[in-house]
């Protein structure tokens, strides 16, 4: 890497979700600590015929037949990213599985293969030494939203909410010198956030999400299924904890016998009452929920989330920052800490006994 140990360098964060849309790239100027500056950004959409590869290839783990989602993904980020100019990529790979309790979790992606094809430093495989040491190996973005709540200025507890296939939500003391420092954060997956509503759209209109919220919006929330829903084990359960993206897909179950707007209705408020849920274990209320991720524009479940908390709920362009790019920026921030040798989880992020750094390095 260029320049002293201490200087800002460029980093390029590749992040592709579980809603498996496509690749985001960000650039962020960072030491590791402190956000510099924000650089340019990217988006490649996964065609239909990459995702339904990578949609085969879901609940798979290495030694299975991987040899075409894992070109889809390979070939995907060379093609984001090789517009882009940076001192080192981060690389999150593609999660095709998560049992952090059993067999581990599984990010899709050869960082050495990438690596030689940008001819740049490739950090990846953040998530399996956290799992190896006893954590949940995720949420990992954590790290960067202590990041940003320093970028924001925030004086105050504040809390970031990733909407996304799954929710999870971050806890920040803003006062704290280090995202390791005991107290400094606390975080976890909620719940299941759009991937239910997205597979109930798929199953009942043939559509990839609800878009705007517009068949939510014209149906009532049912509340015998919600309340079935929030007596899954999950939310009962103290943090750090964390989901796959499949592990509440009995839910297009508790509304089978709903017509679909009802059920979509239903959904989204499941999605919202499973945020709420995740934030009676805040420390203290944060002054505001920050909202990131696909869901952010959805109205509907804004407006529930918005009438059900007792702090501010805006998406986190009302700070400056950037939704659609947040997770990819995260991936660049953690990997300027992965070279430079500083953890990216700690027990209140994702329950590994002591802060670790986790993340491969493959250099050219
Ligand atoms: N305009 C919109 N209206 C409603 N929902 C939307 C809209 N735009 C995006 N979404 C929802 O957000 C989802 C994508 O969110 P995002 O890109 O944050 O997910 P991801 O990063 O793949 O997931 P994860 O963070 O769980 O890995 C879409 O699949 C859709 O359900
Ligand atoms: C195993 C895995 O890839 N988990 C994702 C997923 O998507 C959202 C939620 O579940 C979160 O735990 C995580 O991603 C974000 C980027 C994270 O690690 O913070």
């Amino acid at each position: 890497m260029k320049g002293k140990l201490a200087d800002p360098v460029w980093a390029l964060g590749a992040m592709s979700g579980t809603s498996l849309d496509g690749v985001d790239a960000a650039l962020v100027l960072t030491d590791g600590v402190t956000i510099s500056e924000f650089g340019a950004s990217g988006y490649r959409g996964y065609s239909d015929a990459e995702q339904a590869v990578l949609r085969a290839a879901l609940g798979k783990w290495p030694g299975d037949d991987l040899e075409d989602a894992a070109a889809v993904v390979l070939e995907a980020h060379i093609a984001t990213l090789r517009g882009f100019d940076a001192d080192v990529v981060g690389f999150h790979g593609q999660t095709l599985a998560h049992e952090p309790q059993g067999r581990g979790t599984h990010q899709l992606g050869d960082g050495a293969a990438l690596a030689e094809a940008l001819g740049r430093t490739v950090v990846w495989d953040f998530r399996s030494t956290d799992v190896e040491l006893g954590g949940q190996g995720a949420p990992l973005a954590p790290f960067y939203h202590w990041a940003c709540a320093k970028w924001i200025g925030a004086d105050a507890p504040v809390a970031f909410l990733n909407l996304g296939g799954v929710g999870n939500l971050t806890w920040v003391d803003p006062a704290s010198d280090k995202p390791d420092a005991p107290g400094a954060l606390l975080a976890f997956d909620t719940g299941p956030a759009n991937a239910p509503i997205n597979d109930l759209m798929m199953e009942r209109r043939g559509l990839a999400y609800d878009k705007g919220g517009a068949l939510a919006a014209q149906g009532q929330v049912v509340d015998g299924a919600l309340e079935l829903f929030l007596e899954e084990g999950y939310f009962r359960k103290m943090p750090p904890k964390s989901l796959d993206r499949n592990d509440f897909s009995l839910m297009l179950d508790l509304v089978r016998e709903l017509d679909d707007a009802d059920a979509a209705a239903t959904m989204t408020a499941m999605a919202a009452a499973a945020v709420m849920q995740g934030m009676e274990h805040c420390p203290v209320v944060p002054q505001r929920l920050l909202v990131t991720g696909g869901g952010r524009h959805n109205p509907v479940m804004m407006a529930m989330l918005g009438s059900a908390l007792d702090c501010a709920v805006q998406p986190v362009e009302a700070v400056g920052l950037d939704g659609d790019m947040l997770e990819a920026q995260a991936f660049a921030y953690l990997a300027v800490r992965v070279m430079r040798g500083l953890p990216t989880s700690a027990p209140e992020t994702t329950g590994v006994p002591a802060p670790v750094g986790g993340g491969r390095i493959s250099r050219v």
